[in-house]
């Protein structure tokens, strides 16, 4: 392909990222596979080329462009030979019109102007490994060009794009792939061999194994989730791992307590990673802020709220409770913790302080900008005896 020609493809995939953001529809990701998948003539150099002009585009962008030729014009303001591809020859894009729109460079969409500047969302993400505890110390596996990460214990960083899922490692569950944030916030739950902790929002279980790892798989860890297809990846990720120790319990989402009733008052620690808008994540996937609205918003803090009741219940007294969002938002945050403790004095607020970030209100924060992590908040509560 031509310079041109990856120019107008990057416009076309671009004009797809826009409706699918509208519509609630696929990826940027799977839209880029599926473009090139019907053009198997583009090389991986055409490939290559054209995800970064995508990604360039959308990574400037706060708000959703007026179109792909708009997102990418914007992007020509930061690429100067760009500019020159818009030439209008054949699979080109057409020249430019004086007053063309072109997308405006900003770090979040308007309505939250201002509330998440400067906190390094824009910038791309490092690949972090969690070195797996239960089967071999980090200083003892040996990965190319993997350097350990600055605060997580059990952290490996290696250069963006490496293809760790086909090293033998992978498959031997020496390693899970997982930000630095995500073990630092993990850890912090404070998770002991022998206790009986719920992950009430498990997920596919990237948490749940770094937590199973603190209980050096002893005790019970039940994870739970809402959502079928994502609780079905963890047994064969625990498996990988030697974790035996998790449970897996699909929930129903507004009839939560009612599948928890065998562990009212039971936990040791229960874990709530919360759904949220996770803008913490902004980095690995930019196309996040186009599908943001108040209104989702407003639905994810309803939800929030109703997980931490359906969480402290759980919890034995003198029990904990940690609450954790990759949300940089503090409505998802520090609100939602404001608002419980204030409903529940038998709660008080019981640390954490981790290695990396900053106290926030109630709780601690990780920021890409401080931390150099994906962004998180997290509240550690306990219950009086
Ligand atoms: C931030 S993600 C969890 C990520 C996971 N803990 C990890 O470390 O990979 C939030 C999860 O909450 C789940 N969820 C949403 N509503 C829920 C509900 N009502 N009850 C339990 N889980 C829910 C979502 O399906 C999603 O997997």
């Amino acid at each position: 392909m031509t310079p041109q020609a990856r120019a107008q493809a990057a416009i076309d995939i671009v004009d797809g990222v826009i409706a699918a953001a509208r519509a609630g529809g696929a990826a940027a990701d799977t839209l880029i596979q599926r473009y090139f998948a019907a053009r198997r003539y583009a090389g991986a150099k055409d490939r290559r080329a054209v995800r970064a002009l995508v990604y360039g585009a959308i990574r400037r962008a706060g708000d959703p462009p007026a179109s792909g030729r708009a997102a990418m014009l914007g992007l020509a303001e930061d690429m100067p030979e760009l500019t020159a591809w818009f030439d209008g020859s054949r699979h080109a894009p057409a020249p430019i019109r004086p007053d063309e729109p072109r997308a405006i460079a900003s770090e979040a969409p308007a309505w939250l102007a201002g509330r998440l500047d400067g906190l390094g969302l824009t910038g791309r993400a490092p690949l972090d490994l969690r070195v797996n505890r239960l089967k071999i110390r980090r200083e003892a596996l040996d990965l190319p060009d993997a350097v350990p990460t600055p605060f997580a214990p059990d952290g490996l960083r290696l250069p963006q794009g490496a293809a760790v899922e086909r090293l033998e490692a992978y498959a031997q569950g020496l390693f899970e792939v997982q930000d630095e944030g995500s073990q630092l916030v993990a850890r912090a739950c404070g998770a002991q061999p022998g206790q009986a902790v719920v992950d009430l929002c498990a997920g596919a279980g990237g948490k749940t194994l770094a937590l199973a790892a603190d209980m050096a798989d002893r005790g019970r860890l039940l994870a739970c989730d809402a959502d079928r297809a994502r609780l079905a990846r963890l047994a064969p990720r625990a498996a990988r791992a030697g974790v035996t120790i998790a449970e897996p319990r699909l929930l129903d989402a507004g009839r939560e307590a009612d599948a928890l009733a065998d562990w009212r008052e039971a936990a040791d620690l229960v874990v709530i990673d919360a759904p949220c808008s996770g803008t913490g994540t902004w980095r690995r996937n930019p196309e996040a802020r186009w599908r943001l609205t108040p209104d989702r918003l407003a639905r994810l803090q309803t939800v929030q709220a109703r997980l931490l009741r359906v969480g402290a219940a759980l919890v034995r007294p003198g029990g904990a409770l940690a609450y954790i969002t990759c949300s940089l938002l503090d409505e998802e945050g520090v609100a939602p913790i404001a608002a419980f403790l204030e409903e529940a004095p038998h709660w008080r607020v019981d640390g954490p302080a981790l290695p990396a970030g900053a106290a926030h209100g109630p709780g601690w924060r990780l920021t890409p900008a401080d931390a150099g992590t994906d962004g998180f908040f997290i509240a550690r509560l306990r219950r009086s005896c």
